[in-house]
């Protein structure tokens, strides 16, 4: 089968008044695949995502968005909420859930880029509207099985402990319909069994749901055992890009790291 580009980065570039945070950087990502983007701290990780997804407007460069086969479409300047409609959705490095929410709430928000009936329909409850409702929270329990949280749906978000909250926030973005999506620092603050099962979960979400996985993480044993490809950055421009073993054994990639355990992983 023809290999589908799901993203296709091109010199993408951004400058912070006199830093450039990112300098002409190229990346693609292919259906199916899990890609770490992995750098140094402050070497343009994040910046990477906010301009891809809508938050940024790049200085530079190409954004373009495919998925569900059609032709992929320019996406640079185009807001987060339809860059998301159009099949790109993330997690933030900090949590960002409605705290005083329950779980399927948090999960149904995500749904509502996906949802039809407007604030007319909200109003008067049409059926048309009912039988949406009923449809959203059946696909919102079915996700907090996929993610292990469905015992806990009517809890409020803020008594989930730390793993649980950072698991609702996938679910959460797999609400909106991905076709990729993007983890930024999804195993910050986990300890090594929920690392463990954050790999099993995100390799489950690509294999069962077929969401491509575009992930920024630091810890070095989950983006070698995870990802098929890494995208290494310093100071915002591309080192390296291959499989985990030759990004281990890159020098340019031992070089950037020195002192940091990617050598170890
Ligand atoms: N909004 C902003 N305004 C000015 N400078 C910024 C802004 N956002 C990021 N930067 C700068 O851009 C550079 C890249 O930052 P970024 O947060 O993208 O790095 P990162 O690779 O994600 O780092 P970390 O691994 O520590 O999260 C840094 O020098 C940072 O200070």
């Amino acid at each position: 089968m023809a290999t589908e580009t799901i993203l296709d980065v091109k010199q993408l570039t951004m400058d912070f008044g006199g830093l450039r945070a990112l300098n002409h950087v190229d990346l693609t990502i292919n259906k199916g695949e899990i890609v770490a983007l992995i750098g140094p701290n402050g070497a343009g990780k994040t910046t990477f995502f906010n301009c891809v997804t809508g938050i940024y407007t790049p200085t530079g460069g190409d954004v373009f968005l495919g998925g569900a086969g059609r032709v992929p479409i320019r996406i640079n300047g185009v807001k987060p909420n339809r860059i998301a409609a159009l099949g790109m959705t993330r997690t933030f490095q900090n949590i960002r859930l409605f705290q005083n929410m329950t779980v399927l709430e948090n999960v149904m928000i995500g749904r509502h880029v996906r949802c039809k009936s407007g604030i007319f329909g909200a109003l008067t409850r049409s059926p048309a509207t009912r039988s949406e409702e009923k449809k959203a929270i059946a696909d919102a329990y079915r996700l907090l099985e996929k993610v292990d949280l469905a015992d806990w749906a009517n809890e409020f978000s803020k008594n989930l402990p730390y793993g649980a909250q950072r698991r609702l926030e996938i679910a959460r973005a797999m609400a909106t319909d991905p076709v990729l999506l993007l983890l930024d620092e999804p195993a910050a603050g986990m300890n090594p069994q929920e690392t463990q099962e954050l790999d099993t979960l995100i390799r489950k979400i690509r294999d069962e749901e077929e969401i491509t996985i575009l992930l920024i993480e630091h810890d070095m044993k989950l983006v070698m055992n995870l990802s098929e490809r890494i995208y290494v950055m310093d100071y915002g421009s591309p080192i390296a890009t291959g499989t985990p073993m030759e990004i281990k054994n890159n020098p340019a990639v031992i070089k950037a790291y020195l002192g940091e355990e990617v050598v170890d992983a």
